[in-house]
């Protein structure tokens, strides 16, 4: 782990599918009054003028309201909005490249589906944290690989940096997950799918007093 800054608690995807822009920041404000510690930018259909100009405006809402602020895939723009960090999947850009674009200071965070082996050879390489799911199915990502409860308690033995678990995760089904070893819950559908965006935050938020 390189940055100071920690990952824990809920940790909110602002997914563009289902905040569209007149929603967006508004509803990202929302979640941080319900409790949301870590907000991740998740955008798979804009153009690029219009990602720099929601991710900037993400990354000013999250500095003024203190949670981190994290781009997903995209480590330019990470790096063009002053993001805390930049969250990584297999088909992203390598660590190491991330690294050198965004400094030790940056939080990097792995994707690392039900990969125990690929979790240690990020910790190595100076992840900030990982995320293993999905858990329980999913909507937002129903062909995601599965992982269970023991693929988290066996992480927790020989990893010392935060454990992101995410998919389908409820209020109802994370308190398991925490049990199991969970740093952080990571969520789209249970906040940003619900009417009352607030009141679902500080449901998931509860979980981890
Ligand atoms: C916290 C967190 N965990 C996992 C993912 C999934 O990342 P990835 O595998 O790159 O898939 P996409 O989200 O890019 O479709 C995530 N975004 N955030
Ligand atoms: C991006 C991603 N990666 C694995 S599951 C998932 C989607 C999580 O969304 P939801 O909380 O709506 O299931
Ligand atoms: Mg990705």
């Amino acid at each position: 782990m390189v940055s100071q800054l920690h990952v824990a608690g809920l940790y909110v995807i602002a997914d563009t599918h289902y905040l569209d822009d007149t929603r967006l920041i508004d509803a990202v404000a929302q979640a941080i009054a319900g409790g949301a510690r870590v907000i991740q930018y998740r955008d798979k259909k804009h153009a690029a003028t219009e990602r720099t100009r929601q991710a900037s405006e993400l990354a000013a809402l999250c500095r003024r309201r203190g949670a981190l602020f994290i781009v997903n895939d995209d480590v330019a723009l990470a790096k063009e909005t002053r993001a805390d960090g930049v969250h990584l999947g297999r088909e992203d850009v390598p660590l190491a490249e991330a690294r050198k674009l965004l400094g030790a200071r940056a939080i990097i965070g792995v994707s690392c589906y039900n990969e125990l082996a690929r979790a240690e050879a990020a910790e190595k390489q100076e992840a900030d944290y990982i995320a293993f799911g999905r858990f329980f199915p999913s909507r937002t990502k129903p062909q995601a690989v599965q992982a269970g409860l023991d693929l988290l308690r066996e992480a927790k033995k020989k990893l010392h940096i935060p454990v992101v678990a995410i998919g389908g995760i409820t209020p109802e089904n994370g308190a398991s997950l925490i049990a199991a070893g969970a740093d952080a819950l990571a969520v789209i559908e249970g906040v940003f799918g619900q009417a009352d965006v607030r009141n679902a935050a500080e449901r998931y938020a509860q979980l981890f007093k």
